[in-house]
């Protein structure tokens, strides 16, 4: 079997070192995954890096430019977590330095969810064990930011 594709996306966050919030966007499409939530991102093309096509699809599909923050590696030897037998995925804790972010392209609502909330959306199945680790990593920020 080919190997699974390439995915990159970001976990926005109103801070990298602090984070309170993170931004969750639900999909448009395909009919199969139409409604459910996911972090914001998509393939690699050919001839990209997958940071310039992290970027690239901020761009694209929320109208901002980010910083990346550090990436929140997976269970596979690259870092990646799988999500399907087709597809896996590199994730970016990411902060919005440019534009107001604003569902363009692939989706119809955006949520800025809070640690106690990130379980709160429709994820798609595939990234529950990432939000998972997320809330984690909230979780610990926020306790040792000497309970700010
Ligand atoms: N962007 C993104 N895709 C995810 C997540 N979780 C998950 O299973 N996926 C799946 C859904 C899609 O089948 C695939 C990514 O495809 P995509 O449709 O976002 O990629 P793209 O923007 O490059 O799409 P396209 O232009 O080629 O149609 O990965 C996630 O959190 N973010």
């Amino acid at each position: 079997m080919a190997a699974p594709i390439l995915v990159v996306a970001a976990a926005l966050v109103d801070d990298l070192d602090q984070p309170a919030r993170m931004l969750a966007a639900r999909r448009t499409r395909p009919e199969a995954l139409a409604g459910r939530w996911e972090f914001p991102g998509g393939k690699v093309d050919q001839g990209e890096t997958p940071v310039s096509a992290l970027h690239r699809e901020l761009r694209e599909e929320l109208g901002v430019t980010a910083e990346l923050g550090r990436e929140v590696p997976g269970p596979d030897d690259d870092g990646s977590w799988p999500l399907t037998e087709r597809y896996r995925m590199r994730l970016w804790i990411a902060r919005i330095t440019e534009g107001h972010p604003e569902p363009l392209e692939d989706h119809d609502e955006l949520r800025w969810l809070s640690s106690a909330e990130l379980h709160d959306v429709d994820w798609i199945e595939g990234d529950l064990p990432i939000v998972t680790a997320l809330r984690a990593h909230f979780e610990e920020a926020g306790s040792t930011s000497g309970g700010r």
